[in-house]
């Protein structure tokens, strides 16, 4: 049976490569204008009503919690691919449409900007002076970490905040990032919810562009795949975080004002607090999703993205929709319960693309044979893995109409979570019982 996955290895011809270490520096042939569609927001960056407007969202995003809910950047072979097309929008009256439009009467109708709330910095301009006392001149027994963007360090505010403060790459910000550097910010700036970075503000003097946003001080979910934060992540963790990372996305397709689409979701850019909770970060490729009450399908644009999480339909065709966020979350599902990258090569072929050789497993009836092996084979973690792997064939359908929304997702993984949880405690209780029947035998 042919898989529904698409290799992301075959589409290297037609689209741009870089490796992440290199995100900025490769531009495809495709890439001809360059044209940015980067949301505009300037004019209303100030609005008054802008309190109130957030409070409502907050309002929005409490509703959409569950009741229960408590509250490594390595890819050995990921690139990504950067092309091309023009920034224009599209429309028709298909299906995607109408799910949207239904979805947008739940939309804000305010700009929103809202940048203080509990114990936050002051500022949303920072001075360089505040960076190079905050960062102790960007000491690097500061540092956290390096992407593609540039270098990221744990720094101390004055008024005792502890933030990550983000300091682009000057090469790449001259050749290729100064609309992601934008990107970011106006994102960051509009959105505000528990499962994604805060942004505090930023910097843009001379040749130094510098972001400063929450820290969040437990590595990313590929370094705890990858057991590289100590403990191995149990079954009920990951699925906690993907519902963190539904809620996330679901936040920014539906609950703000013009809507939003992450473009890079990946495990390198989920991180991770100390309670193992998920806030999504990194929103370099951003952008504004198409607007439906205009009939608008989807948005033409330059693919951006990092292999092996790309949305093939959009590769295909430029064509840009909150669907390819939910192909990405596909994936990410996949290697949250086999722990291996979405591009293993050194694997033999049928495994590389790991979601393909997963869902194929899952067609075939062997689901179990994907589990992570540092997962043990309980009944919980067993029943979790079918449902988790069948959420995961239908955001990686290869049509994006056939593709659930992220709301549908979440709502799916509440259900898996609930169950999980029954089971677990079920089975706790059924060994406990039997363990102290041969106990009481013993004694007689
Ligand atoms: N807000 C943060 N709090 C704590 N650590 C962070 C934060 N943001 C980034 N880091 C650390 O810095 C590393 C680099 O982050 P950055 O967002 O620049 O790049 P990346 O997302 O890993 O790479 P790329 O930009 O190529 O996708 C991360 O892997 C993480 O370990």
């Amino acid at each position: 049976m042919k898989s529904p996955i698409s290799d992301p290895r075959r589409r290297t011809s037609s689209s741009g490569y870089r490796t992440p270490d290199h995100r900025h520096t490769y531009t495809s042939s495709y890439d001809s204008s360059g044209a940015s569609t980067n949301i505009d927001k300037s004019n209303s960056s100030r609005n008054p009503l802008a309190a109130a407007a957030r409070s409502v969202a907050a309002v929005f995003v409490a509703c959409f919690t569950p009741p229960d809910e408590s509250n490594s950047k390595s890819f050995v072979d990921s690139r990504e691919f950067k092309a091309s097309s023009s920034s224009s929008v599209a429309s028709d009256s298909s299906g995607a449409s109408a799910q949207r439009r239904q979805g947008s009467h739940r939309r804000l109708s305010s700009s929103s900007y809202k940048l203080t709330q509990g114990k936050e910095p002051r500022s949303l301009n920072f001075t360089m002076e505040d960076i190079f006392r905050a960062t102790r001149n960007f000491s690097p027994a500061y540092k956290v970490g390096q992407g593609g963007f540039g270098t990221v360090y744990k720094a101390n505010l004055q008024d005792g905040t502890v933030v990550a403060v983000k300091r682009a790459k000057k090469s790449l910000y001259e050749k290729h990032s100064a609309s992601e550097f934008q990107s970011e910010i106006q994102t960051l700036s509009r959105v505000e919810h528990l499962n994604l970075v805060k942004f505090y503000g930023y910097l843009e003097q001379g040749d130094e562009r510098i972001l400063v946003v929450e820290y969040v001080p437990n590595g990313t979910l590929r370094e705890h795949l990858d057991c590289n934060r100590g403990n191995i992540l149990d079954l009920a963790s990951r699925l906690d975080i993907a519902i963190d990372v539904a809620h996330a996305i679901t936040y920014l397709h539906m609950y703000i004002d013009h809507p939003i689409i992450h473009r890079d979701i990946k495990s390198s850019n989920i991180l991770i607090t100390e309670n193992l909770r998920a806030k999504v970060a990194d929103f370099g490729f951003a952008r504004q999703a198409p607007d439906t009450d205009s009939g608008a399908t989807h948005v033409s644009t330059q693919v951006r993205g990092t292999a092996g999480y790309l949305d093939p339909e959009y590769l295909k065709t430029y064509q840009l929709t909150e669907k390819s966020d939910v192909y990405s979350f596909g994936v990410l599902l996949v290697e949250l319960v086999t722990g291996r990258r979405p591009i293993e090569p050194k694997f033999e072929l049928k495994e590389r693309i790991t979601a393909r050789w997963a869902m194929k497993k899952f067609i075939d009836g062997n689901a179990i044979s994907v589990l992570d092996p540092k997962l043990d084979h309980s009944a919980a973690n067993n029943l979790a893995l079918e449902k988790i792997l069948e959420l995961a064939l239908q955001c990686l359908a290869p049509r994006r109409q056939s593709r659930p929304s992220m709301k549908k997702c979440a709502e799916i993984l509440w259900t898996i979570r609930k169950d999980y949880r029954e089971l677990s405690a079920a089975s706790d209780f059924h060994s406990f019982s039997s363990s102290s029947q041969k106990r009481a035998s013993i004694k007689e």
